[in-house]
């Protein structure tokens, strides 16, 4: 199944606490996001990559792809304030049929497979919008001020991932009305879903962590050491 994909790197890595862009952080040896690139520029299925980066940062991004020899980045796109925001200007920027697919993938997922990627996609070309993600193995408890409220039914919890694959015409809509009605989720699918449309889960794997504290960093480095398992 062919797509396009937005990959974003215009975050701020807060909460690595690194001092710098977490995606730019080197893992064996390159950037987080060259790992994240080359698994799209190596995938007989991709046809193009939107690379979504702070404008600050662009030039550096641009360096880094040329220097690493990544062929497929075709649009660069500005970021925004939030991630939604980053997603929607990486949408608009790129070229594509309403009914093409496109992946919409967090730059800091380094371990994703072509495997799940096609599995993503298809999922997307027969129900309109898909997300790879993983049952919870924690127990979930839902808590106010410290005072738990209930525990969650774990059997029907899954941790979302990315990518979340779509047809580019319901995700562009999606983003569109819920700028309108001012509506902010922290992952992609949830704007489908808040217009009612349904999901399909697509199970993902435990390796295709985000990288998101220092502790993510250091379970990364032993899963770039082991290789593919
Ligand atoms: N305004 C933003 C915020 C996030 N991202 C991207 O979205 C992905 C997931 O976001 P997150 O893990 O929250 O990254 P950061 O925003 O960099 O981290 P933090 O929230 O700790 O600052 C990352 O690849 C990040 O670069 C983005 O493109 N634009
Ligand atoms: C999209 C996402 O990766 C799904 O797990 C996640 O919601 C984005 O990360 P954030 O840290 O919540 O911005």
């Amino acid at each position: 199944m062919d797509y396009q994909v937005v990959v974003l790197a215009a975050g701020q890595g807060r909460r690595m606490g690194a001092g710098e862009n977490k995606v730019l952080l080197k893992l064996a040896g390159c950037p987080v996001i060259v790992h994240t690139l080359r698994t799209f520029d190596t995938d007989p299925s991709c046809q193009g990559i939107t690379l979504v980066t702070r404008e600050d940062e662009q030039d550096q991004f641009r360096l880094l792809v040329a220097h690493y020899h990544i062929t497929k980045v075709r649009t660069f796109a500005p970021g925004g304030s939030e991630r939604q925001e980053s997603v929607y200007f990486g949408l608009k920027a790129l070229k594509g049929a309403p009914d093409s697919i496109v992946l919409i993938h967090d730059g800091a997922r380094p371990f994703l497979t072509h495997e799940r990627i096609k599995a993503a996609a298809e999922a997307a070309a027969e129900y309109g919008a898909s997300l790879l993600a993983v049952p919870i193995k924690d127990t979930v408890k839902q808590a106010e001020d410290f005072q738990v409220e209930r525990t969650l039914e774990r059997e029907s919890l899954w941790a979302a991932q990315t990518p979340q694959a779509f047809r580019l015409s319901l995700i562009r809509e999606a983003h569109r009305k819920c700028a309108d009605i001012n509506f902010t989720g922290t992952d992609d699918v949830s704007l489908v879903e808040r217009l009612g449309y349904s999901v399909r889960i697509v199970p993902g794997s435990y390796r295709n962590i985000k990288l998101t504290t220092p502790e993510d960093m250091m379970i990364a480095q032993v899963f770039m050491e082991r290789g593919e398992e």
